[in-house]
């Protein structure tokens, strides 16, 4: 869509530059593309009438058609309001108005026929419609027989009179004028293959629908469209990529076979096995290897990113691995640190409080090449780390970090690129992980080591404290250690760090016989680092932590997690914290503590959490629940800027449309036969309301 549709907005008929500059500053709308593009987030159904009988309060919008039998104003002074009873020849209703009631009162006549539109509410024992739409009955309105789009605005458009229908009017222009300019953005063996709708009119009925068929058809069309474009992008991104940046051949498995002989700690899953070899392959494979590694909470990586580690360095080149926090950094190096002596690899840890000393030492070893392995937080990514040969770059919790640092790390290395791995933790649901790491492969660890109990998890109202705290006695005599975790978010961070501090002094008094550690955010990072030692240690019997603690802390002899105000948590952070627990061979424990007042979907997420472990059902729940935007990290990819199609709810289409995709570019990977023409012209343009692609090349 070029010429015709850069015209600016304000030529189009009936917006004018006051309008335009509202459009532009309110809702990004600034050329005649970003309007037609600007779809509708529901339809109102005007196509049925329905009977005052078949009313119940838990309707959408509705639509009856009857007569006003009789109106009063009931109340009195501001609390006035007007209430008019509406009759069919099955029931009366009532319709009622707040505002504006001298002005309706004039407008409303009794006995002649009226068609009203609203959603159904209750007062009381009475249904009834608060402030419906009311139009005296026509040949028209009678016929019914369309859907109205409905678009979202802001308050100040509205108070500009810009509303759902003004912007409806607009798109109705834009249409007449546009219909002839909207060429066809697929190839047509796929329009056909799939059988889409063509793109022309599945834009004019996105916006003015021809009935609840060509409506659905429509949206098909374009939320195919949507996922398509993103699929191929990020496929041909991880094409263009395997052919132009060759990746360094790791062929030499001396240390590999070395450490698997001598120093395996125990059998690796049959999980892990089958992820080491993918790994290993994708080394050996001469291209560069760009590998997601997701496996839950647990269930193992760090070993396996160890045994990466040696197939590198087997071969003299460096291994490093970033993460997010200072905490997970520490965690990560300690694990590490034991592997790495028994196999006489020199390794070290950089993080923003490293001292000057040490960090020149770093330096100095890393560019000269002795030391093999560096663990570090951010601080991997300044100008003045360099690796004399840096072969493989792992980085945990990908999500957490921006896709630029990602690239930063892969860009350590001047003349080859080294092999990435990224590690996640938290399940993502399929359709997302398709479209965040679309340019990633994929191994997953989907089985926990063998002798690992299923934690058991429980939840207690606050008033059941007591009796939790005589189990947490139970558990700590037995020789384990307790994690209790609270709330603390920006927002609220002060009244939550008092929650924090109360619940420190109320566990002292409780437990007077124990060492108890706290750990919070505002900590300085070695008062935070000296108490989780003393836990790790086991000198402290019980941490009492905020969320600090939630990715990767591995203290095995931990058994019970208790999550305080766990209705202020997201299910993939509650999931998170209770993988803190459960390490070791020991029955674990979560124990999800509560006020009586919980909403609905606090409800849900605790129910969620008390039936299943699977955090794959678990990230499902999630993203049902919240939507994608809101998955923790996905807001900063920038990929979630959907113009229509829903992560959520389109799972399938996106199947459809990445195995589209992959067909398309088998064939044809740079996508130069005349077929493909479109889709080449569509993919060299930087889409708006699609993704922002600079952030992910
Ligand atoms: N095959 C195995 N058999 C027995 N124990 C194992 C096995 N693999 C890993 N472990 C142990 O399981 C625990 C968890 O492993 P690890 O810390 O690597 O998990 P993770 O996948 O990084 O999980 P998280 O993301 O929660 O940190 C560690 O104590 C580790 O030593």
């Amino acid at each position: 869509m070029t010429g015709f549709f850069d015209n600016k907005i304000e030529f189009l008929k009936g917006v004018g530059p006051q309008r335009a500059a509202l459009l532009n500053k309110e809702l990004n709308i600034f050329t005649y593309a970003d309007l037609i593009q600007y779809y509708p987030f529901r339809y109102e159904d005007r196509t049925k009438f329905y009977k005052i009988a078949e009313i119940r309060e838990d309707m959408p919008f509705i639509q009856l058609k009857g007569k006003i039998r009789y109106m009063e104003t009931v109340g009195h002074a501001r609390r006035q309001r007007l209430v008019a009873y509406f009759g069919d020849d099955t029931g009366e209703i009532q319709l009622v108005w707040f505002k504006g009631l001298q002005w309706i009162l004039k407008k409303l006549r009794t006995n002649i026929d009226y068609v009203v539109f609203g959603k159904p509410g209750r007062i009381g024992r009475n249904i009834n419609i608060a402030h419906p739409e009311i139009e005296v009955l026509t040949e028209k309105n009678e016929a019914g027989g369309y859907l109205q789009p409905v678009y979202s605005t802001t308050e100040t458009l509205k108070n500009r009179y810009v509303d759902s229908k003004t912007i409806s009017k607009l798109q109705r222009t834009l249409i007449g004028e546009a219909f002839r300019h909207i060429h066809e953005t697929l190839p047509p063996n796929l329009v056909n293959q799939y059988s889409l709708l063509a793109k022309n009119l599945a834009i004019a009925n996105i916006h003015y629908p021809e009935g609840q068929q060509m409506l659905q058809q429509a949206t098909y069309r374009l939320k195919f469209e949507e996922l398509f474009f993103i699929q191929l992008r990020l496929l041909k991104l991880k094409l263009t990529r395997q052919q132009k940046f060759r990746g360094i051949v790791f062929n030499n498995a001396d240390l590999l076979t070395n450490f698997y002989n001598q120093h395996l700690p125990f059998e690796l899953t049959g999980a892990q096995k089958r992820v080491i070899k993918e790994i290993y392959r994708d080394m050996r494979s001469g291209s560069q290897m760009n590998r997601l590694l997701q496996g839950d909470v647990g269930s193992g990586k760090t070993i396996v990113a160890f045994i990466c580690m040696l197939i590198a360095i087997g071969h003299g080149s460096q291994a490093a691995i970033m993460a997010p926090t200072e905490i997970l950094a520490n965690q990560h190096y300690n694990g590490l640190k034991d592997y790495a002596s028994k196999m006489k690899l020199d390794i070290a840890l950089l993080t923003g409080s490293s001292k000057t000393a040490e960090r020149k030492e770093i330096h100095e070893k890393l560019l000269n090449g002795s030391l093999h392995i560096l663990v570090g937080t951010h601080a991997l990514l300044e100008d003045v780390v360099q690796f004399e040969n840096l072969g493989l770059a792992v980085i945990d919790e990908q999500h957490r970090f921006g896709v630029a640092q990602r690239a930063k790390l892969w860009r350590k290395n001047e003349s080859t690129y080294p092999h990435m791995l990224v590690m996640t933790a938290t399940p993502i649901p399929r359709t997302l992980a398709m479209t965040l790491y679309g340019d990633l492969d994929v191994s997953v660890i989907d089985e926990l080591p063998a002798g690992r109990k299923a934690i058991k998890t429980m939840h207690h109202y606050d008033a059941n404290r007591l009796k939790v705290f005589g189990f947490l006695k139970q558990q700590i005599e037995m020789g384990r250690q307790v994690y209790m975790v609270y709330p603390l978010i920006e927002e609220s961070a002060k009244m939550d760090l008092k929650h924090l501090e109360d619940g420190y002094e109320s566990v002292n008094r409780a437990f007077p016989d124990y060492a108890i550690s706290i750990v919070h955010g505002k900590m300085k990072a070695d008062a935070k680092e000296y108490e989780m030692d003393r836990f790790v240690k086991g000198e402290t019997k019980i941490m009492v932590a905020t969320t600090v603690i939630e990715v990767g802390v591995n203290v095995p002899n931990a058994t019970v997690m208790v999550i305080e105000n766990a209705e202020r948590f997201g299910l993939a952070q509650l999931h998170q914290l209770r993988g803190r627990v459960g390490r070791g061979g020991d029955q674990s424990y979560c124990i999800l503590m509560t006020d009586y007042k919980l909403s609905k979907e606090a409800k849900t997420r605790i129910k969620t959490m008390v039936s299943t472990t699977d955090g794959f059902v678990i990230a499902d729940t999630d993203l049902k629940l919240r939507g994608p935007g809101d998955i923790s990290g996905t807001q900063q990819s920038g990929l979630m800027d959907l113009s229509i199609a829903d992560l959520g709810k389109d799972g399938q289409i996106l199947q459809l449309a990445r195995s589209a995709a992959e067909k398309i570019l088998e064939e044809d990977p740079t996508l130069s036969l005349a077929k493909n023409k479109n889709i080449a012209a569509q993919i060299g343009r930087q889409k708006k309301s699609v993704v922002n692609w600079s952030r992910i090349s």
